[in-house]
């Protein structure tokens, strides 16, 4: 597969503590990684590396061939790597359609944005990102009259409208209900279509749904690699699990 984001024995230390102790990671283009791992394991601090919010001490990031490691994150984002945290970061006070627009590459602030004139071009494009986020009925709504899993996926579309090559998300589904959280779970297989993305994830139903392959952290180190039937059966999986968090899904 064409690889586009490597990211080869990385190591982040804060004062002295190894958050990561030489992490290796691949993604294919338009492939879905889904990473899990204990609290702690270094997930969190792994996606904060390669878009430069944690600094590297040792090893490297390549995106599509070029070495990032350590480049400023505005200038990784511009590059091609979107990110979404876990809380949302929308603004409540305007629609869902002002907030999409507001994310599109070339807006220029809140208003410059909000009281230009909107070309076609940016008018379809702010349409097929409602669509994709199933928001196309919403579009007129204030963001703070949103559920929470609605404020998810508006900011799932605040990223796709940079029209990212690989897009990270951090515990999409914290909080959602069930029903959300498998929506979002087809909302992120169609993404791949388009773009690779990396999943962080604790919810075992949901990693099923979507995950392709998994990566296991433990420790600031990769545990365990493969299919979600891989990833279970592994002895070494299950031990760090054991007492912990359940990973026992129904086959
Ligand atoms: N800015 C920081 N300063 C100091 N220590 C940090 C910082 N960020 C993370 N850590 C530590 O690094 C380790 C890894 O944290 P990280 O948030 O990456 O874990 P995680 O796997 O994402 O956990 P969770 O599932 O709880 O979100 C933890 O021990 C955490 O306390």
């Amino acid at each position: 597969m064409n690889q586009i984001l490597s990211v080869k024995d990385l190591q982040v230390e804060f004062f002295g503590f190894k958050a990561l102790k030489g992490v290796n990671l691949e993604v294919a283009d338009r492939e879905i990684v889904t990473i899990i791992g204990p609290n702690g394991a270094g997930k969190s601090t792994l996606l904060d590396a390669i878009v430069g919010k944690s600094p590297v001490a040792h090893g490297h990031v390549e995106f599509q061939e070029k070495n990032i490691t350590n480049h400023p994150p505005h200038e990784i984002a511009r590059m091609g790597i979107g990110r979404k945290f876990q809380n949302p970061n929308v603004y409540n006070e305007l629609t869902v359609f002002e907030n999409i627009l507001l994310a599109l590459k070339g807006s220029h602030g809140i208003f410059a944005s909000i009281t230009a004139k909107l070309t076609t071009m940016k008018r379809h494009k702010i349409t097929s990102v409602l669509e994709r986020i199933g928001l196309m009925d919403d579009a007129g709504t204030k963001v703070s009259s949103l559920s929470h899993g609605q404020k998810q996926w508006v900011e799932i579309g605040m990223v796709l409208a940079q029209d990212p090559t690989v897009i990270l998300l951090d515990e999409p589904t914290a909080g959602m209900t069930p029903e959300e959280t498998h929506t979002t779970g087809e909302i992120i297989k169609a993404m791949s279509e388009f773009h690779a993305v990396v999943v962080i994830e604790h919810d075992m139903e949901f990693v099923k749904q979507i995950a392709q392959r998994i990566v296991v952290l433990h420790q600031g180190q990769t545990l365990a690699e493969g299919s979600v039937e891989e990833v279970q059966n592994n002895p070494k999986v299950v031990e760090v699990y054991l007492g912990r968090e359940r990973i026992d899904v129904a086959a």
